[in-house]
C-alpha cells in the first residue's frame, strides 16, 4: 500500500494520473501517516497555529528554481508551530508547480535554522501532543524530499536540531564556510523525531550516523564533505568582499542540474526517488512509467530533430 502510494507519487504530474487522482489526498501527497495510522492533520495543524512568529517565504522564480526561507531571526530561524503549518503550505504549492526544477531552502539573516522553537517545545511536551507534531513534520518532510525538483539546503550560520534534520530533507547540502550543522538531539535528552535519523543514515551510513547522533558532533564543511554529508562549499560570508552571495553561489552550483525541460529535469529527480526508495523490481516499473512521460515528449523530439552530439 505504502510502496503503492509512493511509486503513484513519483509519477505525479504525468498525463498517467488517472489511478492517482482516485487516491485519497493525503496518500497521493505521499504522506507517511493519515488517519489509518490515528493522524488527524487538521486537528494539529490548529494546535501548532496558537504557536505563531515567524514565516516561511516562499519565493517561485522564471528560473524553476524556488527558494524557501525559514525566517524567525529573532529566535534564530527556530520552527514556532505557525511555521510548521507554512511549511506543510510551501510543499503544496510546490507540489504543485509544473514549471518547476529546484529549490534552496535557506535561513534568513545569515544562519540557517535553530531547530523546533523551544517555547512552543515547552507547551506541547507531553507526550500525546509531541506524537502529532513528530507526524505531522515527518510528513511535511518526507513530501519535501519526496518532491519532483532537485532540491539544496543553503547552510549558513547554524543547523541546529530540527534544523539540521531539514537539510537532510533536501537532495544535497550546500555549507558557507565557518557553518555548523550539528544533531544537539542528545543534548536534548532527544533523538530526532522529523525523519531526520532515518535520513542520515541513508546519507552517510550507520556508522557515521551513530557518530554524529551519539557525540551530538558539531560538523564543519570539511568533516560534511570527509563522509558525504555535504555536497559544496561556498565561499565566505554573504558579506564578505570579492566572492557572490551565498544563495546566488548556491543557484550557480543548482542550475547545472536544473538546466533543461522542467519536464525533463522532474523526471530525472523521479527516476533517483523511486531507485532510492523502492525495492528492485518496482523501482525499475516505476522507471519504465516515467521513462514513458518523456518519450516521445517535446524534449525527444526536439534533441532527436537536431541530431545533437555528446561530445
Ligand atoms: C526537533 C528537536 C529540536 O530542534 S530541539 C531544539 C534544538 N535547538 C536548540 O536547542 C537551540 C538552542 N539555542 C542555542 O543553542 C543558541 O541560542 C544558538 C542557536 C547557538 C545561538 O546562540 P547565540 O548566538 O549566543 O544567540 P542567543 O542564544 O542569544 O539566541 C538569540 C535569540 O534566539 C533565541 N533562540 C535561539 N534558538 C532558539 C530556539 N530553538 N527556540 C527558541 N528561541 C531560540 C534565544 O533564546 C535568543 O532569544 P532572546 O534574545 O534571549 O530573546
Amino acid at each position: 500500500m505504502v510502496l503503492c502510494a509512493l511509486r503513484q507519487q513519483v509519477l505525479r504530474c504525468s498525463s498517467h494520473c488517472r489511478t492517482w487522482a482516485r487516491l485519497p489526498q493525503r496518500q497521493r501527497s505521499g504522506c507517511v501517516y493519515s488517519s489509518i495510522h490515528g493522524f488527524n492533520q487538521d486537528e494539529i495543524k490548529e494546535k501548532l497555529q496558537a504557536f505563531h512568529g515567524g514565516s516561511i517565504d516562499l519565493l517561485k522564480q522564471d528560473s524553476g528554481i524556488a527558494v524557501l526561507t525559514i525566517n524567525n531571526p529573532s529566535r534564530m530561524n527556530a520552527f514556532s508551530g505557525s511555521m510548521m503549518v507554512d511549511l506543510e503550505e510551501r510543499v503544496s504549492q510546490l507540489e504543485n508547480w509544473p514549471e518547476g526544477k529546484g529549490l534552496i531552502v535557506q535561513g534568513a539573516a545569515e544562519t540557517f535554522c535553530s531547530g523546533s522553537d523551544l517555547n512552543a517545545v515547552r507547551a506541547i511536551s507531553n507526550q500525546q501532543d509531541g506524537m502529532k507534531m513528530c507526524m505531522f513534520m515527518q510528513n511535511s518532510l518526507t513530501r519535501l524530499l519526496r518532491l519532483p525538483l532537485i532540491s539544496v539546503a543553503l547552510v549558513e550560520g547554524r543547523a541546529l536540531g530540527g534544523g539540521a534534520e531539514l537539510t537532510t530533507a533536501c537532495d544535497f547540502r550546500l555549507m558557507a564556510a565557518g557553518s555548523v550543522i550539528q544533531f544537539v538531539h542528545k543534548h536534548m535528552g532527544l533523538v530526532p523525531g522529523w525523519g531526520g535519523a532515518a535520513r542520515l543514515v541513508h546519507l552517510v551510513g550507520s556508522q557515521n550516523a551513530l557518530k554524529l547522533l551519539g557525540g551530538a558532533v558539531k560538523v564543519d564543511p570539511e568533516l560534511g564533505v570527509n563522509i558525504g554529508l555535504v555536497d559544496g562549499v561556498l565561499e565566505g560570508h554573504q558579506k564578505a568582499g570579492g566572492a557572490a552571495p551565498l544563495l546566488q553561489q548556491a543557484e550557480n552550483w543548482l542550475s547545472r542540474y536544473t538546466k533543461g525541460p522542467a519536464p525533463v529535469i522532474q523526471a530525472v529527480k523521479k527516476v533517483v526517488l523511486s531507485g532510492r526508495e523502492l525495492p528492485l523490481s518496482e523501482a525499475l516499473r516505476t522507471e519504465k512509467d516515467i521513462f514513458g512521460t518523456v518519450w516521445g515528449a517535446p524534449a525527444n523530439l526536439e534533441a532527436l530533430a537536431s541530431k545533437s552530439k555528446h561530445k
